[in-house]
């Protein structure tokens, strides 16, 4: 183990002693002359903070940890549209940086972290199973575990605050979980909670490390107590995915029942044209869990949040309930009814451009690349700060205001301003299946509850786990409907 974290650093290191200086033509902010930018990144609930400061400096600027005779690690942090675009767009950016390295140990060579053909070859056996028909077959899911969710509300009737991200996060945890293993978790009634903890501990460690420069490497987080705490966890998560992988390979799969979980079509693909290994089957698998409850939970969370501030939308959101289903409160809501929810589609997306759920992502440049005169070294990570485009005055007038209505004229002649979901081949392969999640859960909640803003109102204060988070918690007041 000690020599594989060697040979690790030793590669880190050739890259960066062999790369040429490129990026000292790009603004690099004041930073510490020993640790340069590493204190300033260092705080999970300041990172956005910081990227808004650093980014004052230009659209795009360098920052490294470490002197900068001899930087442990630079990027490039950017806003930039078009810089965006060309990365977004281009194939010499898909794979990704430094910091996915650490969802590893979780989601091995899973869809989110993998590269290269291999990489191309799952997204390409991946993507049917997110195809229409079998998306409408998930509603029923969302359904279901959403009513579990509007009872569970129903507690919090009256009460001067409800913080909703722990309660949404634990019915997407349930959706997921029903949806791409076929097997009811039923976290929300209290079963489980090992493996809500252990997906709780990754989370958290898996940022730490990005952050803190003795978890950051392999050799010096062996040392950490997170590293024993990762261990147990990983082997809840790992052994938890593997019995249910083991115990749907003993049952014959019945292709003519309505419902099929994402493992079971890809047990079927494995099967037919024996394309996935059990180990790559349960690397899918994790990435699903992963990448699809906490995202949907802080896009749903933050949806209820602008609407409690924003009475005359959640009005509009109410009146397209109602031109759908009357004063029905529990109708059985079918796929083209979501589809046709088209104000609250704007809702969404409004929500999602001030809340992206990924704030951030990273990519590496895989080759030495002129943009716009400037020279992009090989092994350069780029950090594209969604946040901040979504803020930009430019593609969207009084950005801090919450205007669903934008979303009616948005004619795509930017595309790439508005990316929460990413933009080009490694785009959110999960975008459909979590805009009808989210309509699903929403809707429903709206049909039951009017939600108020708190009083005093409920300032977030936004924070970077792996998705966007209130270190505060997302508080509103719920108020049942006659
Ligand atoms: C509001 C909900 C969601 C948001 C905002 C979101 C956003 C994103 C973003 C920004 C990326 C690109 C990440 C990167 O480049 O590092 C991504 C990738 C991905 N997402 Fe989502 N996601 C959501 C829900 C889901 C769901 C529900 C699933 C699965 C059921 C999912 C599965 C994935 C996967 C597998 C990838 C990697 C795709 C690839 O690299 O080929 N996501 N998502």
């Amino acid at each position: 183990m000690l020599l594989v974290a060697t040979l690790i650093v030793a590669i880190f290191l050739y890259f960066f002693l062999t790369k040429k200086d490129g990026l000292a033509n790009f603004i690099e902010p004041p930073g510490h002359l020993i640790l340069g930018h590493m204190l300033d990144m260092a705080s999970i609930t300041r990172v956005l903070h910081t990227l808004k400061k650093f980014l004052t400096y230009g659209k795009t600027v360098k920052i490294r940890l470490g002197p900068s005779i001899f930087p442990i690690s630079e990027a490039l942090i950017t806003e930039d549209y078009n810089l965006i675009e060309f990365v977004l767009s281009s194939n010499k950016f898909l794979k990704k940086s430094a910091n996915y390295y650490f969802l590893r140990s979780w989601l091995g060579n899973g869809l989110l972290v993998s590269s290269g053909n291999y990489w191309k070859k799952r997204r390409k056996i991946l993507t049917p199973t997110f195809h229409f028909e079998i998306l409408r077959q998930f509603v029923d899911v969302f359904e279901s575990v959403g009513n579990v969710l509007v009872d569970k509300l129903e507690k919090y009737d009256g009460l001067p605050s409800v913080d909703l991200h722990p309660l949404v996060s634990l019915c997407t945890l349930d959706v997921i979980s029903e949806t791409a293993m076929g097997t009811k978790i039923n976290v929300q009634s209290g079963e489980n909670s090992q493996y809500v903890q252990s997906v709780k501990e990754m989370c958290r460690i898996i940022v730490e490390r990005i952050f803190s420069p003795i978890k950051f490497f392999d050799l010096t987080f062996f040392l950490c107590k997170d590293y024993y705490i990762q261990r147990k966890a990983l082997k809840v998560l790992h052994g938890f995915t593997m019995d249910v992988i083991n115990s749907r390979q003993k049952t014959p799969i019945n292709t003519t029942t309505k419902k099929m979980a994402f493992l079971d079509l890809l047990l079927k693909i494995s099967r037919d044209e024996n394309a996935l290994s059990v180990d790559e089957i349960r690397e899918e698998v994790d990435t699903f869990m992963f990448e699809g409850h906490d995202t949907t939970a802080s896009g749903i969370s933050f949806t209820l949040y602008c609407l409690a501030e924003h009475s005359e939308v959640q009005e509009k959101v109410l009146e397209e309930q109602k031109a759908l289903f009357g004063n029905e409160k529990n109708p059985v809501v079918t796929y083209s009814e979501l589809q046709r929810m088209k104000y609250l589609e704007y809702v969404i997306k409004e929500a999602l451009r001030l809340y992206p759920s990924v704030p951030v992502i990273g990519r590496l440049a895989r080759e030495e690349t002129e943009f716009d005169g400037y020279l992009i070294p090989s092994y350069t990570n780029i950090v594209i700060s969604i946040f901040h485009l979504h803020r930009n005055p430019n593609y969207f007038p009084d950005p801090e205001d919450f205007k669903p209505e934008r979303f009616e004229s948005f004619d795509g002649s930017f595309p790439y301003s508005f990316v929460p979901f990413s933009a080009g081949s490694r785009n959110c392969i999960g975008q459909k299946f979590a805009v009808l999640e989210m309509k699903s859960v929403i809707s429903k909640i709206i049909r039951h509850f009017e939600i108020r803003p708190t009083f005093p109102k409920h300032e977030l204060e936004l924070s970077l786990a792996a998705v966007l988070k209130s270190e505060n918690g997302v508080k509103v007041v719920l108020k049942k409907r006659d």
